[in-house]
């Protein structure tokens, strides 16, 4: 094996050189001019010459689900419009294309990808691309390659190009054996789902590419996510969105969660909120590169109760989805958040009773809207 010596005594001399000043336990691919797809090192360097001084050139992937639209929007506020672009393999509806840039990005193809990052000159780079935990289940092949290898692409190619990458992970990276309530960012993580392998998966790959590469890698664990304007994608937390719309249409809402079944939430706007904030802060803030955030914790029960308070007529029943039922019941009933209050400032502003006046405020002014016309 002539080369595979010759290529590891080069490489241990870069690692002994002086002049590279690199530590021998961190390890830029710029220093070894060797990223992990072979690419010429110099090809980071284009990238280099972003002044810190000038807005980040953003990427979101996946952008056309419950999340993305809204975090351009809140993007584009702070960093302007031409600035962040929102990607997917979807057709835009109009009023999300004509708000802002777009672009066709499939994260299982990496040339592809790798492209748009080098053309528009991008900095930032939010992946959102995934399969969540109940459209997974049904279809573990997708799953795997869209949650597995296409995080693959994104992180040799943020790592190439010396981007700041966020990935968001999830409650679902954590299984019946961590600790329910509440659960530590730092315990034991075996999740019995396809989604909660492929965060555990890519949460530590990040950091991995972090350490060894020098890669500005920040991951936080969403809570179940409730918005008004976005459906959600196919996960066990649903029940939460479509209690709203089902309790403004028909006064009828069927559960596919037991009552009892408690699990963290969070009202979007938090969301993307600590989203921007942990992106913004200085990386000596982060003790850590993969936080849990939290905001609040409800079963059906409660919420439909907090519902009720608005639309006192609303009939709930049960009827219960196995699958995302044996889900729900592995996944951490409180989420201990602690490290990244203290770490970047995080705090939430909605609780339960805040969450629900102002779904009920967004979906009403819209329902008034679509009366009117
Ligand atoms: N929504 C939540 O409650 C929640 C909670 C925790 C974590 N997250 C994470 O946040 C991120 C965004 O979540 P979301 O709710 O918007 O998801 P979503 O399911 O609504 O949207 C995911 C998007 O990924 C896109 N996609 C699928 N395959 C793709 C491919 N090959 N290339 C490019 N895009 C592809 C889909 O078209 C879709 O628009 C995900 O990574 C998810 O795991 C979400
Ligand atoms: C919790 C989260 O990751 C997603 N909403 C799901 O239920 O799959």
């Amino acid at each position: 094996m002539p080369i595979v010596k010759n290529v590891s005594r080069a490489v241990s001399q870069l690692l002994q050189s002086s002049g590279c000043g690199c530590g021998i336990s961190i390890v830029p691919i710029r220093c070894i001019g060797v990223s992990p797809r072979q690419v010429a090192s110099d090809a980071s360097f284009h990238s280099v010459s972003f002044s810190e001084s000038d807005h980040p050139r953003v990427l979101i992937t996946g952008g056309l689900g419950q999340l993305g639209v809204g975090l351009a929007k809140l993007l584009r506020k702070r960093f302007g419009k031409s600035n962040v672009i929102l990607s997917d393999i979807r057709k835009p509806a109009d009023n999300v294309f004509y708000s802002g840039p777009f672009i066709y990005a499939d994260i299982l193809d990496y040339k592809n990808l790798r492209e748009i990052v080098v053309n528009n000159r991008i900095t930032w780079l939010f992946h959102y691309s995934a399969l969540l935990s109940a459209v997974g289940e049904a279809n573990v092949p997708l799953a795997r390659a869209v949650n597995i290898t296409g995080l693959h692409n994104v992180l040799d190619i943020a790592a190439e190009h010396n981007l700041r990458l966020f990935v968001p992970s999830t409650i679902g990276a954590f299984g019946p054996t961590s600790p329910r309530d509440p659960t530590p960012d730092l315990c034991i993580q075996r999740p019995r789902t396809i989604y909660g392998v492929s965060k555990v998966h890519a949460e530590l790959m990040g950091e991995y590419y972090h350490y060894r590469y020098g890669l500005d890698f920040r991951c936080l664990r969403y809570p179940g996510i409730i918005s008004a304007d976005s459906q959600p994608g196919g996960g066990t937390t649903d029940y939460a969105v479509q209690i709203f719309h089902d309790a403004m249409k028909t006064g009828k809402f069927q559960c596919n969660l037991k009552p009892d079944t408690r699990l963290p939430m969070m009202y979007i706007d938090d969301c993307l909120k600590a989203t921007l904030e942990v992106m913004e802060a200085p990386a000596e803030a982060l003790s850590m590169r993969t936080y849990n955030i939290s905001a609040m914790s409800f079963t059906p029960e409660e919420l439909a109760q907090e519902v009720q308070k608005h639309i006192p007529e609303l009939q709930v029943t049960y009827n219960v989805d196995e699958v995302r039922q044996a889900i729900a019941d592995s996944w951490p009933m409180n989420f201990d958040d602690r490290n990244a209050r203290r770490d970047w400032g995080w705090k939430h502003d909605y609780d339960l009773p805040e969450l629900v006046t102002t779904m009920f405020s967004f979906l009403g002014s819209d329902s008034r809207i679509a009366q009117a016309n």
